[in-house]
């Protein structure tokens, strides 16, 4: 019996369509993690499929890898690959300047690396996910388990200093114990409620040793593609902040 869709479904869905369709034979693709990203790599073996379009796949997780492999995503490495043409990713927020924070499904590091390797990331996300300002949901970082517990406590004294409302952190965790990333990392989950300047905070987390990388992504998303309930999309291109189109 076919699933019943609720409303976030849906309109997770319909970004995904959107998004698939910038998809051209010969691209080779990044792909995210996530319940909207995944949804892009279902449409994307559809197309596959039904209309034998040749790309490659580099999945972002081992859980995308799984999925896409079953889909008949042919996958590559970014190794393998070297540089990508398109990633398409979800988000868990992101705000007018396309600023992201993203990792509430643990695969913040290896999103962000596939990401930066591509010559355009694209945003799919329900509407939901659009903040006038960064914060509520929880910024995942990712840190190493060696001392984390020192990490953790120089990372909230640090959030003294922070334009921010919250300082609390929690180590996430996957039943009884720490969560671990595929790359065998913990994540943070860092309690802000609101993120004043994510420059200023994405560079002081980076500068303490025991963090692998934060979860904000800055001058990353070329365009979001933001799906809405009544299964239609809107597009949302970044603003020209740079001189060059080099991430
Ligand atoms: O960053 C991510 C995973 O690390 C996801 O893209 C983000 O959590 C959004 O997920 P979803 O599409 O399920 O809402």
């Amino acid at each position: 019996m076919a699933k019943t869709l609720t409303a976030a479904d849906i309109a997770k869905r319909a970004a995904a369509r959107e998004a698939v369709k910038l998809v051209e034979s010969g691209m080779r693709l990044g792909l995210g993690t996530g319940s909207t990203a995944a949804w892009f790599v279902e449409l994307l073996g559809e197309r596959i499929r039904e209309e034998g379009l040749k790309v490659t796949g580099t999945p972002t997780s081992e859980r995308t890898a799984r999925l896409a492999a079953r889909l008949g995503v042919p996958l590559v490495t970014l190794d393998e690959a070297g540089w990508l043409d398109l990633t398409v990713d979800g988000a868990d927020e992101f705000d007018a300047a396309l600023t992201l924070i993203k990792g509430g499904g643990g695969a913040l590091l290896q999103e962000k690396i596939v990401a930066v390797a591509s010559d355009r990331m694209v945003v799919i996300a329900d509407e939901t996910k659009q903040v006038e300002t960064l914060g509520a949901f929880p910024l995942p970082v990712e840190i190493v388990p060696f001392g984390w517990e020192t990490t953790k406590a120089i990372v909230e004294e640090m959030l003294e200093d922070m334009d921010v409302d919250g300082r609390s952190s929690t180590l996430r965790m996957a039943k009884d114990a720490p969560y671990v990333t595929d790359c065998g990392h913990y994540i943070l989950d860092l309690h802000l409620r609101r993120i004043g300047d994510p420059e200023d905070l994405s560079g002081a987390l980076n500068a303490i040793p025991g963090v692998v990388e934060n979860g904000l992504f800055i001058e990353i998303a070329d365009m979001a593609v933001v799906g809405h309930e009544d299964d239609t999309a809107t597009t949302i291109e970044a603003p020209d902040l740079t001189e060059d189109d080099e991430h």
